[in-house]
């Protein structure tokens, strides 16, 4: 029987505003953001003025504990859950009986209008709000503690990035268009039920534990993610297995990076790959996924300073541009509750995004590993 992994200590980097005016502490700052990206993949940040875990946590379970799951799908599920929705991206996704995966979950996306050049494009939605009269007070409340910590993160993730431009001896705006043009930010709270009943096979590690998420990376830029004082998450690196112990303080988040960082930066930047396994009791946790537009050309680079040394080569790179929709598209329904996204794509949407050959492959396509039950086909 396999031994429980060993705990792993991610680095904390201070982000407050007055560690970041001190020249020191600044450069301090960015080189600990620069090794924990270039070893680990993973490190945990504090300083966010504002931001309140033990708020989102109270709301968090508001809304998993306290709204019906009938008005949670009958609202603002996803088409998948309820066919009387239009939405397939933003909004509700519930437990699938049977997955690897055991999670419901909250995709809150931007609260925009939606752009006449970007209607009907899948993945630019409106998030479809919850109206229950007897608790037109408290969803107020909810919605504004959510959003307010999704303006706050989507804050931090532009800061994380105008300081890696920073280090690349770049201009703090260099990645700023790629994040402005109605970027597809999600913001998550998730519930992991306790698992109990319709666990499949695969759903059990060698040592008897039980995965509440498979193994997988992240698929964008960067993960800014809440867990609260839950154990549960687990990360790979060099091969080996390791537990990721609650925060020490609150208000600290979990960095980690997704594909899309290792691609632009040749490399040297690790899409580190990770689990949550089941802790026995109810696990929540709130991932905000920073995420560029649609049409957001994502066949960029790092600043050349940062690339692995003799790789500079490729840049600027001369391959056409890609749609960040193509590579998102293209990975989505690997994963459960977005497993049927493309079912009802319009013709066009098809063309403009599938049809990219110069897609790579992710991560799971390339190894071939499993997630929730389905591998992607490119
Ligand atoms: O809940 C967690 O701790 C991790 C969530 C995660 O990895 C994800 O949603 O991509
Ligand atoms: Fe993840």
């Amino acid at each position: 029987m396999e031994a429980s992994p060993k705990d792993i200590i991610l680095d904390v980097v201070d982000l407050s505003p007055e560690n970041l005016l001190n020249a020191t502490s600044r450069s301090m700052v960015i080189q600990q953001l620069l090794d924990c990206f270039s070893n680990v993949g993973f490190c945990q940040i504090k300083g966010i003025e504002g931001y309140d875990s033990a708020k989102l946590l109270k709301w968090t379970k508001f809304f998993f504990y306290d709204i019906p799951e009938e008005d949670k799908i009958k609202q603002c599920g996803t088409r998948a859950f309820n066919p009387n929705n239009s939405n397939s991206y933003r909004g509700y996704f519930p437990v699938q009986p049977g997955q690897l995966s055991c999670k419901r979950g909250l995709d809150l996306g931007h609260l925009l209008e939606i752009p006449a050049h970007l209607k009907g494009i899948p993945l630019v939605e409106r998030t479809p709000f919850l109206k229950i009269e007897t608790r037109e007070k408290e969803l107020d409340e909810f919605y504004e503690v959510m959003y307010d910590h999704r303006h706050l993160m989507h804050q931090t993730a532009d800061l994380i990035m105008s300081l890696l431009a920073e280090a690349g001896g770049e201009d703090p705006s260099y990645f700023e268009t790629m994040f402005s043009d109605c970027p597809l930010h999600t913001f998550r709270p998730l519930q992991y039920p306790k698992r109990v009943e319709n666990i499949p096979r695969g759903a059990y590690l060698p040592d008897g534990r039980i995965l509440s998420t498979p193994a997988h990376m992240d698929s964008g830029f960067l993960t800014l993610l809440q867990t609260f004082h839950y154990p549960g998450l687990e990360i790979q690196v060099d091969g080996i297995w390791y537990a990721v112990p609650p925060p020490k303080t609150p208000n600290t988040i979990v960095v980690n990076l997704g594909e899309q960082m290792t691609e632009m930066s040749n490399g040297r930047f690790k899409a580190t790959i990770h689990r949550v396994i089941d802790i026995g009791e109810d696990r929540f946790s709130i991932p905000f996924f920073y995420e560029p537009g649609c049409d957001t050309n994502i066949n960029v680079k790092m600043p050349k300073r940062l690339l692995p040394p003799g790789t500079e080569s490729s840049y600027p790179t001369e391959k056409e541009p890609l749609p960040f929709a193509a590579f998102l598209l293209n990975k989505l329904p690997i994963y459960a509750e977005y497993s049927s996204i493309c079912d009802h794509l319009p013709d066009w949407v098809r063309k403009k995004y599938l049809g990219h050959k110069s897609i790579t492959g992710c991560w799971a396509t390339q190894s071939g590993i499993e997630i929730d039950g389905s591998k992607l086909e490119i």
